[in-house]
């Protein structure tokens, strides 16, 4: 057996458009932060035994089919650079031309709701080939796996990194140069926050897979971003993140999410990630930004509704969080189950109970402070950058039996 832990990452030059369904090739390059593990990973163990007459998997406890093509390509890739695997002390012997008639079965949790617009599939992809990769004595560097993540979910293939990671498009057409690159660890820039608004962790109507489909094909903005805009952006974004320029930053990240959701609205029909609490939440940090005149904040915004906010130190997330939680406040008033993840951030901004939350000052810079929404945040993570794929070595911490074969408590 093999357990390894993948972090999720969100993009701040969005990937959006194939030009490649099967290889999963994208129209453009893409950048992301990777995020910290211990608030937003997946985890995931492979088991290998003679006697498992199938490959089998199970997510967050429920059976799930490995019959898709993506689940495939990914096995078949890592089979296929599978090594002679020898642990004397367990006495076991696996040579490498055997791995093509052994089945696995494969456990995966997530840490953070699924299909939520939260990237699990890219954290679960990535895990899925780092963790068949260990189990396989796979050799290949984080390029190669991250080329085979890549045809698991797209996104995926920056998660094979920590900190700042880039996925380089490529121009070949059997996809050998898509691969990602780390552009910084994730100790280049540690004084940034990332606060996200969960605002639903509901499953949403249009996955990335077909909305992107249906914006390559009807919309004309998207052809104009992928060919003339984020090429420059990508240039940008990288000598931002090189010099640690948070203006920089913040203002292609938020015009990024931007334009990634205008590629929606003018796909036809139209796809809506975002809703009123979205729009609220960007409301919020643009006049915040404006009265200030430079960029306290950066906003984000995937597949969903949610809030990926970025702050460039802890004093700016600690302002933020006050402006969020005078707007949102917890519905049941349970202040501490409210923030998950760093929770500290709770005591940095003065808030040790729920009469800290009521007594905050509406933000000055709001036209009108006194409407507010309570309930329209399910919760809020605190986080920060985090680092890449790690192997789980404490084998009290595998998800699956080692004498049943089966996911634990099934
Ligand atoms: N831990 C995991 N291991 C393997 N596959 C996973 C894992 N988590 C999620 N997935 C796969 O990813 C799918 C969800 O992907 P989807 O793109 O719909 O949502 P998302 O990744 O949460 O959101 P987005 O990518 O739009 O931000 C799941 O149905 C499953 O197939
Ligand atoms: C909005 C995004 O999160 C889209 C992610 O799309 P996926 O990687 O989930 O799509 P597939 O390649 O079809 O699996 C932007 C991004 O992460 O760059």
């Amino acid at each position: 057996m093999a357990t390894g832990r993948s972090p999720t990452n969100i993009a701040v030059i969005k990937y959006w458009g194939k030009r490649d369904e099967a290889l999963i090739l994208p129209v453009n390059d893409s950048i992301s932060v990777t995020l910290d593990p211990d608030h937003l990973s997946a985890t995931t163990t492979v088991a290998v035994s003679p006697s498992f007459p199938s490959d089998r998997m199970w997510l967050n406890g429920k059976e799930i089919s490995l019959s898709g093509g993506r689940f495939q390509s990914c096995l078949r890739e890592i089979r296929k650079r599978a090594q002679n695997v020898e642990d004397e002390k367990k006495g076991i012997r696996i040579k490498k031309e055997d791995w093509g008639k052994l089945h696995v079965h494969i456990a995966s949790y997530n840490n953070f709701p699924t299909a939520a617009g939260l990237a699990s599939s890219a954290a679960g992809l990535a895990c899925f080939v780092f963790t068949l990769g260990k189990l396989m004595n796979v050799k290949e560097d984080c390029g190669e796996l991250s080329s085979i993540a890549r045809q698991g979910s797209g996104s995926a293939c920056r998660s094979i990194y920590g900190g700042f990671v880039k996925w380089c498009m490529g121009k070949n057409n059997d996809g050998s140069d898509s691969i990602a690159v780390q552009l910084a660890d994730e100790t280049h820039w540690n004084d940034l926050v990332i606060i996200i608004a969960v605002v639903s962790s509901k499953q949403k109507e249009t996955s990335s897979t077909s909305g992107m489909r249906d914006s390559v094909e009807t919309s004309p903005l998207l052809q104009y971003r992928a060919q003339t805009v984020v090429p420059e952006r990508v240039l940008k974004m990288e000598e931002a993140i090189k010099s640690r320029n948070f203006e920089s930053f913040a203002r292609l990240t938020c015009a990024d999410s931007n334009q990634f959701h205008a590629v929606c609205l003018d796909t036809s029909p139209p796809i809506f990630y975002m809703n009123d609490t979205s729009h609220r939440i960007i409301s919020l940090v643009e006049k915040w930004n404006q009265s200030e005149g430079t960029p306290q904040v950066a906003y984000t915004f995937d597949a969903g509704p949610n809030a990926v906010l970025i702050a460039p130190n802890r004093k700016n997330a600690t302002l933020l969080l006050q402006k969020l939680l005078y707007y949102f406040p917890p519905q049941d008033n349970d202040l501490r189950s409210y923030m998950v993840g760093d929770k500290s951030i709770l005591s940095d901004a003065g808030l040790k109970s729920i009469e800290d939350v009521e007594a905050l000052p509406a933000p000055a810079e709001m036209k009108t402070p006194s409407q507010k929404f309570k309930g329209d945040v399910s919760y809020f993570i605190c986080s920060r950058l985090g680092a890449g794929p790690k192997v789980v070595t404490d084998e009290s911490l595998a998800l699956i039996d080692s004498v049943t074969g089966l996911p634990k408590g099934v």
